[in-house]
């Protein structure tokens, strides 16, 4: 693949900042990682559900909706799951830039490819929710019966199990989904959005 030359930025008429005028919060990205079944899509449902009711314009990113469509060509090698945040990261950057809070659920394993959404996103834009839960519980809890199918064999580099997850060192929450409900969880992030002057 030959990569475009001569391209030249074209600046629109409204920005960010305008546009977060007709907003009554900010634009930040929120980015829960965490091994598969600790709880990111169900915190995130929640969570969206009651920023909702407030009037919070918010947009959900799911690993498992997003590799259906715009990621469908991607599996889960290193390189893949690079490309997968990579990608994930410039839509999260153009969903803050519309005005949006973004909530990203994927497992995102590598601090390098979260690290790298830090650096791509404005100061203060990019807020790491850690959903810490361990392996023994997720397995136990195996909502798809992905883990029977990786402990297996059927399913090859399946996180936790054959395949990396490197925890997050300086995370702005850290969420444990084996000490506090669905509904604390939500009102931890709340409390963290409120006290920091996002919403
Ligand atoms: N090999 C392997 N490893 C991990 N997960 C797997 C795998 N194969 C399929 N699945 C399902 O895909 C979901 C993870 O996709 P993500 O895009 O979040 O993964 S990643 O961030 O690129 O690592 C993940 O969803 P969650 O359980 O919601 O995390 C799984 O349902
Ligand atoms: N405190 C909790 N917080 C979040 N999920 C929980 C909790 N306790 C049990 N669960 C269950 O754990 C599973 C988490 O699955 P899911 O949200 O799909 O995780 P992930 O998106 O991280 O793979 C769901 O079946 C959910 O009902």
């Amino acid at each position: 693949m030959t990569k475009a030359t001569n391209i030249v930025w074209h600046e629109s008429a409204i920005t960010k900042e305008d546009r977060l005028k007709l907003n009554d919060h900010q634009s930040p990205v929120l980015w829960f990682t965490g091994l598969s079944g600790s709880g990111k899509s169900t915190i995130t449902v929640a969570l969206e559900k009651a920023l909702y009711e407030k009037g919070i314009r918010t947009y959900r990113l799911d690993g498992d909706n997003i590799r259906h469509g715009l990621n469908n060509n991607l599996g889960f090698s290193p390189e893949d799951r690079k490309e997968n945040i990579r990608r994930i990261g410039e839509v999260s950057k153009l969903m803050s830039d519309a005005g949006l809070i973004t909530l990203t659920a994927f497992i995102s394993p590598y601090r390098e490819d979260r690290d790298n959404v830090r650096q791509l996103l404005a100061k203060g834009d990019f807020i790491e929710v850690y959903i810490k839960c361990s392996l023994e519980s997720c397995e136990a809890r195996d909502p798809k019966g992905l883990y029977q199918k990786a402990r297996s064999g059927e399913i090859k580099q399946f996180t936790g199990i054959d395949a990396p997850y490197e925890e997050p060192l300086h995370p702005e929450l850290v969420v444990n989904t084996e000490q506090n409900s669905i509904e604390e969880s939500v009102d931890i992030i709340l409390a963290y959005l409120r006290t920091n002057q996002y919403i």
